[in-house]
């Protein structure tokens, strides 16, 4: 066993931090850190660690708590500045143990460099979002950070809260923070944040009481979930006292916790980690950090996943207007737009974009086949539409109205693969070619397949960001491929209707 998990697990011991001996920590060094292999095998609902609340590093708990609540500062932004002001105290905070145990920063795209952002995301969606993502973490520091250290230099300086430090600290926030209550907020929660993610396929859940809720477990099971501007709330004053005393007086195992049912304890000051499934000695245990695309996941994770189902690719709203153009007049594409955001359509926003998704499967956001129908929709066909009285407020009346230049929508009940059908005029299945050879060009020169044999030819460890950005734009590029399959099924579906 390390050194560090010999300190951490003293540590858990003297802040009543309970692990069963199911657990096991195993410690591989590097970024890849920490893992929990199951000792024995565990049966689901097992209550495999206890952990007190007042075991959690939070801007409640910290000892710079009243300079940051004082300051207004909560959610991971206040996390973040009660993560910085207890590394800087080094051995002198009462974390010293659970904080040796973690890296400086988490390997996620906000710490790597311009250079490597523009390089190892190009094309991808990350690129432009990580690089306004470091623009916003500088302004947060200057206008929430520097007050802080102006109102308070015992505690925050330059040194400590730095804007290098600063960074470091959010990337560990947002890859390993919980949502603990109402009273604590965000959280570092030692021992749960060391279970690694596998998607859609967890052994464990992250459960905590509600602290405005007597009987009501809330299961949250995510790392870094939820937003930046999270707030703490005020109902519940201080817990006090122990809950879960060691048994184990070697000074390397484990703190045993005795329970072993989810019955066993509905104590609101502890926190504890659930067995939903067996699992057997030897095998990895791991907990969900939600049912999220790879970019999502090395966004704030630093890590992608091959065969990911949540998995997507988002293309541009401006990259099909500018395709579209290329074959209908401006001013068609200007009216037609226009009818569509008429009747209520859009895409997904984000960050001042609009894009549509493709699923894992490649199949297309109803909304983008929608807009690209109405494009090629013909003149008779397009003013029959313009001229209908919609009641926007009726589900699916617009998607009625747009179906039903093709179709008596009457006599068809409305469902997706109906609609799909439906939209896919030849023009659109064209159109959605050429945007995934459009999306496609994004990434660069180089083919699918010589980013297939570069990742064979990376190593992992070692080339930790290369080999996860690779694998996050092979991903992307399969599911565009799966797009021009849509695309062309369309052809052999088109019979059916
Ligand atoms: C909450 S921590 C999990 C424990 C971590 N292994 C440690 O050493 O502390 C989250 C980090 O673990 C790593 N991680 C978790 N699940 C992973 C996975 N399925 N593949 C690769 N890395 C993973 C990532 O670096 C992520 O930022």
């Amino acid at each position: 066993m390390s050194r560090r998990l010999r300190a951490f697990k003293r540590w858990m011991k003297a802040q009543s931090i309970g692990v069963s001996d199911s657990l096991d920590l195993v410690d591989a060094g590097g970024d890849d850190g920490v893992s929990v292999v199951a000792a024995r095998d565990i049966a689901e609902g097992e209550v495999v660690a206890a952990i007190p609340k007042r075991a959690c590093l939070t801007v409640r708990t910290c000892a710079a708590s009243e300079a940051i609540e004082a300051a207004g500062i909560a959610g991971q932004l206040g996390l973040s500045a009660a993560l910085m002001h207890e590394r800087g105290l080094g051995e002198a905070s009462e974390w010293y143990g659970y904080l040796q145990m973690l890296p400086r920063r988490a390997c996620v795209p906000l710490t790597w460099t311009v250079g490597e952002v523009d390089e190892l995301l190009k094309g991808t969606e990350l690129q432009k979002i990580v690089k306004e993502d470091k623009i916003h973490l500088h302004e947060d520091w200057k206008e929430c950070i520097l007050p802080l250290i102006a109102s308070d230099p015992s505690k925050f300086n330059s040194k400590n809260s730095g804007i290098e430090q600063y960074f470091d600290a959010k990337s560990l926030v947002a890859s390993r923070a919980f949502e603990i209550d109402d009273y604590h907020g965000y959280g570092m929660v030692p021992l749960a944040d060391l279970f690694n993610h596998k998607t859609g396929a967890e052994d464990v859940h992250f459960t905590s009481v509600c602290s405005h809720s007597d009987s009501e477990s809330c299961e949250d099971g995510e790392t870094g979930a939820g937003c930046e501007d999270g707030e703490t709330g005020t109902g519940c004053e201080g817990e006090t006292g122990a809950v879960y005393d060691g048994v184990d007086d070697e000074e390397t195992s484990n703190t045993n916790i005795s329970m072993c049912s989810s019955d066993s304890t509905d104590d609101p000051t502890v926190l504890q980690m659930l067995m939903v499934k067996d699992v057997k000695v030897g095998s990895e245990v791991f907990n969900t950090y939600g049912s999220i695309g790879n970019a999502a996941l090395l966004h704030r994770y630093g890590f992608t996943e091959l065969d990911n189902p949540f998995d997507i690719v988002n293309i541009d709203l401006n990259l099909v207007l500018q395709r579209v153009s290329s074959s209908v007049s401006p001013r068609q594409v200007r009216v037609r737009h226009s009818l569509w955001r008429k009747l209520d359509f859009s895409g997904c926003v984000s960050q001042n974009s609009e894009y549509f998704e493709i699923s894992s499967t490649g199949v297309p956001q109803l909304e983008l086949l929608v807009l690209l129908y109405m494009f090629f929709l013909p003149e008779k066909q397009y003013e029959q539409l313009n001229h209908t009285n919609l009641s926007l407020e009726e589900p699916d009346e617009a998607l009625k109205a747009v179906i039903s230049t093709k179709i008596d929508t009457k006599s068809h009940s409305l469902t997706l693969e109906v609609a799909n059908e439906c939209l896919l005029s030849d023009d659109v299945r064209c159109m959605l070619v050429s945007l995934a050879d459009d999306r496609e060009r994004l990434y660069g020169l180089d083919s699918l397949e010589d980013d297939v044999k570069l990742l064979k030819g990376c190593c992992r460890v070692r080339e930790r960001k290369r080999y996860y950005a690779l694998l996050l734009r092979i991903c992307e590029r399969k599911i565009l491929e799966k797009l021009r399959v849509f695309a062309s099924d369309g052809y052999n579906a088109k019979g059916k209707l």
